[in-house]
């Protein structure tokens, strides 16, 4: 069963949006342990499509699966939890929160599904995904004695934590130096192969498209290129043909 399968799905803005729909019937298969990379210029329905995918939004029409399971069928508690429960999200507008640790922050997935801080499995497990991402060793921290990079694997840890069925990343990188970047990218890269988990990641950049199994192409809301293993290069050209 594909952890993440999408048929017809469309979204109109009512009202809003550029002159078409948003999404315009997309199909897409996604298999367990796979690294996807969406792609598209700014507009063409990335971030419409990812939200759709996770279930923050519903769709005017077509039907989302995760990992065999409707969203459509669920009501707004059940849809909350499955977010809660079995979706990771590493989005910009996510951040950490300042006033928690490195650890606290990782471990808010549980202490927002009602784990006690004070108990020493939540703690373990916080312990257990920062040293995923390398940061064992900055558990006490705030986040405003962290680096950007070192913030968003802190993000990654927490959408690690719960271990949920896919993780859903929106221009995880757009942030942050070319450096940090390939760590960030790399971590993500390790998390698929070293612990089989399934990630979509929005992305502009080609370069961080090659860390994914696939790369898939949108131009106003539809799916127009699809590539398998992509190279920087292969992704560039097939957005320059897009754009042309
Ligand atoms: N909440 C909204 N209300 C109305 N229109 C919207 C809304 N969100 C997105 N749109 C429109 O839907 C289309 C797709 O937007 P979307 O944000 O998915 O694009 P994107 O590819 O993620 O862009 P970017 O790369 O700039 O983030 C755009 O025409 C946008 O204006």
């Amino acid at each position: 069963m594909p952890a993440l399968r999408l048929d017809g799905v469309r979204r109109v803005y009512p009202g809003g949006g550029g002159p078409g729909p948003a999404l315009d019937g997309v199909d897409l298969e996604l298999a367990r342990g796979r690294f996807l990379a969406v792609l598209g210029r700014s507009g063409s329905g990335k971030s419409t499509l990812l939200r759709c995918a996770a279930g923050l939004e519903r769709p005017t029409a077509g039907t989302v699966r995760l990992a065999g399971t409707p969203l459509a069928g669920l009501r707004p508690k059940a849809l909350t939890r499955l977010r809660r429960d079995r979706i990771g999200f590493v989005f910009q507008e996510l951040n950490l929160v300042p006033s928690l640790t490195a650890l606290q922050n990782a471990a808010l997935p549980l202490l927002l599904a009602g784990a006690d801080e004070r108990d020493e499995r939540t703690r373990a497990r916080a312990l257990r995904v920062l040293d995923e991402v390398g940061l064992a060793d900055r558990a006490d921290d705030p986040p405003h004695r962290l680096s950007g990079g070192q913030r968003q694997r802190v993000a990654i840890a927490r959408a690690l934590i719960t271990a949920p069925e896919i993780v859903f990343a929106d221009e995880p990188t757009g942030a942050l130096d070319p450096v940090t970047a390939d760590e960030v990218l790399g971590l993500l890269r390790r998390a698929v192969d070293a612990y089989g988990h399934t990630v979509v990641m929005v992305t502009h950049d080609p370069a961080a498209a090659a860390y994914a199994d696939e790369a898939i192409v949108l131009d106003r809301g539809r799916i127009v290129r699809r590539l398998a293993a992509p190279s920087a290069a292969g992704v560039l050209g097939a957005l320059r043909a897009v754009a042309a």
